[in-house]
């Protein structure tokens, strides 16, 4: 039997490209593809049952759902958009191999880093280490898709704005004006991209598993192992990276409070073929070094 493999999609520029890019991997496979670009619904209000599957994720629901009711076969993400639990009957079927990692600043001029600027993003994981760095700066708030956010940048007068590397350099709007930010911790999974299945379909489960990237797959997973027992379901700026050198992993995590003024971090490496929990064992670490305390606090300012 051929069939033909429906590619879920967001329809912003970044999630279409993203999607196109797992459509001609298969297709390069020999597999015949569609793909469905779906309105994403921040607010999608979902019935009971399936909001007891567990579908939580603001960017990820929508294409949850048309999975599950079986308008689309697989869903194409930015895997640091999905929430570290996948909805029921929902399973990971491979992480491509990974782009940059790395945040930049945008900046339309020269920035003097020692006077006070205004820097914007809406990500609570970069305000507080830019605050942590900067403390005499002010954040702002920015939102919206990768496009919206540039433009924003040009229409106000801050010094900058922070994006992710590999968000700008797959839609080619990377600028000439950009600063790395190699001392800030990327959000866990960073510039990689994940596809999902439902769990009982094994032609697409087989299918897709060949686009997996092994390194990719478990420096990911140790990521989001690490962000997943820190968060316990609650957001905070929580940042964390893991890179393979020879037969280790490097991995690095941190967790801030909200304003940048606590920082809580560690830095260990593992054999990689122990990778299995570690990132478990570094969010404990945190935990019992005055990150249950922190994530108290950061719950109860979030509220
Ligand atoms: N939060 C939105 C989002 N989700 C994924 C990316 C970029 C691509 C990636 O990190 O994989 C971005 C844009 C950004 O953070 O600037």
């Amino acid at each position: 039997m051929k069939k033909t493999i429906r590619i879920g999609t967001r329809d912003s520029e970044l999630a279409l490209w993203q999607a196109n890019t797992v459509k001609s991997k298969l297709e390069n496979l020999g597999y015949t593809t569609q793909l469905v670009p779906v309105k994403s619904e921040g607010d999608l209000v979902l019935d009971k049952p399936l909001y007891e599957m567990g579908i939580t994720g603001i960017f990820t629901k929508t294409l949850d759902v048309a999975m599950i009711t079986g308008t689309v076969d697989i869903a194409v993400h930015s895997m640091k958009d999905v929430p570290t639990q996948l909805p029921n009957g929902i399973v990971q079927t491979a992480v491509l191999e990974r782009a940059s990692s790395e945040d930049i600043l945008v900046t339309k001029s020269k920035v003097y880093f020692e006077s006070p600027c205004t820097i914007a993003t809406g990500s609570l994981r970069r305000q507080a280490q830019w605050l942590h760095r900067y403390p005499n700066h002010k954040v702002v708030d920015l939102r919206g898709n990768v496009n919206t956010r540039l433009q924003k940048l040009k229409d106000n007068d801050w010094q900058g704005a922070i994006f992710a590397k590999a968000g700008l350099q797959r839609i080619n709007l990377l600028p000439a004006d950009f600063i790395d930010l190699n001392w800030m911790l990327p959000a866990p999974a960073q510039g990689a991209m994940v596809v999902v299945a439902l769990e009982e379909d094994e032609f697409c489960k087989e299918a897709t598993s060949k686009l997996n990237d092994y390194n990719s797959e478990i420096c990911t997973y140790m990521e989001r192992e690490f962000l997943r027992t820190l968060e316990g379901g609650c957001t905070a700026p929580i940042g964390a990276f893991a890179e393979i050198i020879d037969d280790e992993i490097y991995f690095k995590g941190c967790l801030f409070s909200i304003d940048g003024k606590t920082k809580i971090d560690i830095e260990k490496k593992v054999l990689t073929s122990q990778y299995k929990g570690f990132g478990k064992e570094c969010a404990k670490f945190i935990l019992q070094n005055g990150g249950s305390e922190l994530m108290i606090s950061i719950k109860n300012e979030m509220k």
